[in-house]
């Protein structure tokens, strides 16, 4: 194990792959990753999710699925994720934005980054039996014979992933990053409670999956960010 970070370890193996966009924050922080509490207060979780569980304009997600080296194949793939998506209410839009202006300077700071251009907002909803599994958000596994061989990147510019939790009333359904560990050598697994946005980088280091839901809802709110480095 390699030392990320002042508690955080990441495997070896992972690290001898090939991996264009590999980066990593600055070592000396307690954890590679940002928490930010209470970027939504209870009351606006609270107004959302009503609106969420009664909204039936949903989409089921879809993968793009590499099916050969250099072929990526855009079929929705249920063995690799089984998500709906939602679009965000535009009240909750724009409070979304307002909040991620006011957080954004200490995201940048903490990454040694400008933010450029964001995707546009997903609200992901994982029911019962519903998952993620592990993928890094720039780039693609490149497998031979099964084996992990190193990784592809399909977009560059991608810097940072946020994630905000919307529920927590839910069985399962941790974030895991596949290749960090813990102190105690356990893999680091995420339990965010409503209204806490976890900030990672979007690199392969931070290779990330959704464990199955077993009772109750999941709802994230996904973004993606392009950036610069400082
Ligand atoms: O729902 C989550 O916690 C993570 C979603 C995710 O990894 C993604 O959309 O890339
Ligand atoms: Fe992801």
């Amino acid at each position: 194990m390699v030392q990320i970070s002042n508690y955080i370890y990441c495997k070896d193996d992972i690290l001898q792959l090939d991996m264009p966009t590999k980066l990593f924050p600055n070592p000396y922080y307690d954890y590679p990753y940002m928490i930010i509490d209470d970027f939504f207060s209870e009351n606006n979780i609270k107004e959302l999710n009503r609106l969420l569980r009664i909204d039936d304009d949903i989409e089921e997600a879809k993968v793009r699925k590499l099916t050969r080296i250099n072929s990526i194949d855009k079929k929705l793939d249920k063995s690799i994720r089984k998500t709906k998506i939602h679009k965000i209410p535009s009240k909750f839009d724009e409070l979304y934005q307002k909040q991620f202006i006011f957080f954004q300077k200490r995201i940048e700071d903490f990454f040694k980054m400008a933010l450029t251009t964001s995707t546009s907002v997903q609200i992901l909803e994982y029911t019962k039996g519903s998952f993620y599994k592990a993928h890094s958000d720039d780039s693609n596994m490149l497998l031979k014979d099964d084996k992990l061989v190193g990784f592809k990147p399909v977009a560059e510019q991608r810097k940072i992933t946020t994630v905000l939790f919307l529920s927590d009333d839910y069985e399962g359904g941790e974030l895991i990053f596949n290749y960090l560990y813990n102190e105690d050598k356990e893999v680091v697994k995420i339990r965010g409670k409503k209204g806490q946005m976890v900030v990672f980088l979007s690199n392969p280091i931070f290779t990330h999956e959704v464990k199955e839901v077993k009772t109750g809802n999941r709802f994230t709110l996904v973004q993606w960010h392009d950036a610069v480095l400082n």
